[in-house]
């Protein structure tokens, strides 16, 4: 078959955007493994699937997979990058769109100078949501907020949370120094997750800057991750770092991250930027 696709990126995290809103889509595991592999396929952190909204309500219905094939719950930058998709095909008229992910509906906008903000819903702290309770471990609390030691990783202590996706964030004093590449693997394969973990290593340069870098479940380190500046900035704000408008430098570019605290959703801005089009044949 023949894929026609169109790679974007936000902040350096690379997609290939396919357009399912006419056929329906139908990719095996293989064929996105290929798309996605840097060398035998076009290349990606993600693909991002763009589906018809699926009820009254959801503009369209978006679908995340890991280069590895794998589905996945959430991907900030991509909700970004498919902002931009979905206005430039002509998919939509409107700035403001309404989407289902997995398991949230995202509320995104359209800014004049081109970002896209994103109200990525609250986070969520119970261990409900990540299997990581049934440790024995206890967590030391800082300003209220539960950071866990991970048993085998000596001195890494992470705040455990959800943006949809699962994040286990530690702060370091140094991110260009932090063992994110032999740290990273193990956090996110570590026994406490059982759906297996985003690994963040957040350095604090002011109350409202921080630099940050993320190992991805299956994609590795990326330039950006979006939900992985989501989860850094409200674990730096639960633990009294942070106030609550924080600039994330990631190594790909600058996203700024607003969360007012509890049940407030998270929002996320930043840039959403197409590269190319391409057909492949898979
Ligand atoms: N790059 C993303 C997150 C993509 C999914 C993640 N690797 C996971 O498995 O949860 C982002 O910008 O949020």
């Amino acid at each position: 078959m023949r894929l026609r696709f169109t790679k974007m990126h936000g902040a350096g995290n690379d997609f290939v955007v396919i357009d399912a809103t006419r056929e329906p889509f139908s990719l095996t595991r293989e064929q996105m493994r290929r798309l996605g592999d840097r060398r035998f396929g076009v290349g990606c952190d993600q693909i991002l699937v763009i589906e018809p909204g699926s009820d009254a309500g959801a503009d369209f219905r978006y679908r995340i997979f890991n280069n590895t094939g794998d589905e996945v719950e959430h991907c900030g930058n991509g909700a970004r990058c498919f902002v931009r998709f979905v206005v430039d095909a002509a998919l939509t008229d409107k700035r403001e769109i309404r989407v289902d992910t997995m398991n949230r509906r995202l509320l995104l906008k359209l800014q004049d100078d081109g970002r896209v903000t994103v109200d990525m819903g609250a986070p969520v702290f119970e261990h409900a949501a990540l299997p990581f309770d049934a440790s024995g471990l206890k967590p030391r609390l800082v300003n209220g907020f539960e950071l866990w030691p991970l048993d085998e990783l000596q001195g890494a202590e992470v705040a455990v949370l959800s943006m949809g996706n699962p994040h286990a964030v530690q702060r370091v004093d140094d991110v260009e120094t932090a063992p994110v590449l032999t740290q990273g693997p193990l956090i996110e394969r570590h026994a406490r997750f059982a759906k297996r973990v985003n690994a963040g290593f957040m350095q604090v340069l002011a109350r409202d800057r921080i630099a940050l870098r993320v190992y991805e479940r299956d994609a590795g380190e990326t330039l950006a991750c979006g939900t992985g500046a989501c989860a850094a900035v409200v674990a730096g704000i639960r633990a009294g770092w942070l106030d609550g408008a924080v600039e994330v430098q990631t190594r790909g570019g600058l996203l700024k991250i607003e969360w007012a605290g509890g049940q407030s959703p998270v929002l996320m801005t930043g840039p959403a930027t197409k590269v190319f089009d391409g057909e492949i044949a898979l």
